[in-house]
């Protein structure tokens, strides 16, 4: 637990101090960022009082035993939260003077839960999307879907991604992370509230960037997963981590993202952690496709959001829309639709035609080598 003597990066002194950070969404990013917001307001330097933090989530019976014991149980056994964390099941409540506003929810069901509480939702709170996922039918990001069930908030809206495994950072392991926006007084507030010893976030102006790798990453995991499953070695995951990279960069470029930002936490960062952990969801639920199991039985196993699953049919017609070879997302696509077994992978991949690495290195689309 960090210790009420150790202090946060400093802040730049135009950065506002928040009043209430609501975090909607009790899983497991939901309960580790609340506890990031919690451990920031302890130790922020110039705020005095600190920022209230209420974790809010739909399981009423779950939320009492969470203010009763200090600890979800169900995602982090054992793990005492900050004393200073309040917790509801009253979405109102939560809402109720919050400047920030932090949807720690998946995908699928964030416009959903937006429109209907989108009445309480304070004017001017800046709206922080955690989830790594495009919405199935519109193929909008999240940051898209809060500015349409928000109408107005567009210029509050904020995105955090980056190579942030729950597991890791609720035990305070350090890492960085990226808050991207359009605005700079809420990226420098969001950052503000998840300013700790363990958690260092950076801000972004490329908001498309840092979606597009947080959400990618999740299918590339996939492929990755389906790589260990089947016993391949480093050299296979290492060459599907870089080409994924190359595609999700560029998509992100064709979307008007900024290519450097692939390279950097909320790209590269977060492709390799996910791709080599086996806390990741998206990797997990790869091996277990490898391992014979219908997408249907990985699904029912997954206790916990495994975004990748829903996402990649959606990123693979983004990309078709844009004329964006994809070729890792069409291949796990295929998968995952029951179009191509898991054997199938690697000479759809490998059979494509030679093309040199980089538009720069040769003319790609040829068989010549990067000259
Ligand atoms: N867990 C991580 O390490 C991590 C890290 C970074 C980003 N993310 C992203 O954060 C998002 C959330 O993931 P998570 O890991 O917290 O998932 P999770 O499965 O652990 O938790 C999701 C939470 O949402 C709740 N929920 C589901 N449907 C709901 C609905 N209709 N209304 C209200 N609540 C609902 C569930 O009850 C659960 O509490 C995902 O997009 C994920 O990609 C997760
Ligand atoms: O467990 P995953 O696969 O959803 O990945 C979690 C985070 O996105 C890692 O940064």
């Amino acid at each position: 637990m960090v210790s009420e003597t150790v202090r946060a990066p400093t802040v730049p002194p135009t950065v506002p101090t928040p009043r209430k950070v609501a975090v909607l969404g009790a899983g497991s990013w939901g309960t580790a960022f609340a506890k990031i917001a919690a451990d920031a307001a302890r130790v922020d330097a110039d705020s005095d009082p600190s920022w209230k933090v209420v974790l809010w989530g739909r399981d009423e019976a779950a939320m009492n035993l969470m203010a009763e014991t200090g600890t979800n149980d169900r995602y982090f056994p054992n793990v005492r939260l900050p004393g200073n964390l309040e917790f509801t099941a009253n979405q109102r409540e939560a809402l109720t003077g919050a400047d920030v506003v932090v949807l720690a929810l998946p995908a699928q069901v964030l416009r959903d839960q937006l429109v209907s509480v989108a009445d309480a939702v304070p004017e001017e709170a800046v709206l922080v999307s955690l989830a790594k996922g495009l919405e199935r039918g519109t193929g909008l990001r999240m940051s898209e879907v809060i500015a349409e069930a928000l109408p107005g908030s567009e210029g509050r809206i904020a995105v955090l991604s980056g190579p942030n495994l729950a597991r890791e950072i609720i035990q305070e392991q350090p890492t960085a992370s990226v808050v991207a926006a359009v605005s700079d007084p809420s990226a420098g507030m969001v950052s503000r509230v998840c300013a700790t010893p363990y958690f260092r976030p950076y801000t972004s102006a490329d908001v498309v960037g840092v979606e597009i790798g947080g959400l990618v990453k999740n299918v590339i995991a996939l492929c990755v997963g389906i790589c260990e499953g089947r016993d391949y070695g480093d050299n296979s995951k290492a060459s599907i981590m870089t080409r994924g990279l190359a595609e999700t960069t560029r998509l992100a470029s064709a979307l008007g993202g900024r290519p450097e930002t692939l390279a950097g936490l909320a790209g590269m960062g977060d492709l390799v952690a996910t791709c080599s952990s086996p806390l990741s969801r998206n990797h997990t639920a790869g091996r277990l496709l490898a391992l014979g199991l219908s997408v249907e039985e990985v699904s029912a196993r997954m206790t916990q959001t495994a975004e990748g699953i829903k996402s990649a049919p959606v990123v693979r017609d983004l990309a078709r829309r844009h004329g964006v070879e994809m070729p890792i997302v069409e291949a796990v696509t295929s998968v995952l639709a029951g179009e191509i077994t898991v054997d199938q992978l690697q000479p759809m991949l490998l059979g494509r035609r030679l093309k040199a690495e980089t538009p720069h290195g040769g003319p790609e689309g040829t068989n010549a080598p990067g000259q």
